[in-house]
């Protein structure tokens, strides 16, 4: 049975995943699961509303440590603001994953 596959973004972060300016999402390993190329629907994690369809494009795994500047601007975030946004979800998790996607249009 073939089952589609979901993803939910904070609010906050909506408008910029649907005007192109966010294209990755770094996630602990609980969600680290999505398979290149697949297809997902993308929802609110507040109201679980439906707002877009993403493809992934690749998923990789990366420490606290090594977020850079590039993955800053690939959240359309300074270094410091991703290292806050990070801490706030994940407390604790030192083992992370960049999920890189496409907007479906
Ligand atoms: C709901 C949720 O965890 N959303 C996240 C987490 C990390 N990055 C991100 O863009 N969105």
């Amino acid at each position: 049975m073939f089952v589609r596959s979901q993803i939910t973004f904070f609010q906050r972060f909506e408008q910029d995943i649907l005007n192109g300016s966010k294209t990755i999402t770094i996630r602990d390993r609980s969600e680290s699961h999505y398979q290149p190329q697949s297809i997902v629907d993308v929802f609110t994690n507040e109201t679980q509303r439906w707002f877009a369809q993403i493809r992934i494009l690749s998923v990789t795994p990366i420490t606290f440590a090594q977020l850079n500047s590039q993955h800053a601007a690939q959240e359309n975030m300074t270094l410091a603001q991703l290292q806050t946004v990070i801490r706030e979800i994940y407390p604790n998790e030192t083992a992370l994953f960049v999920i890189q996607y496409e907007l479906i249009k």
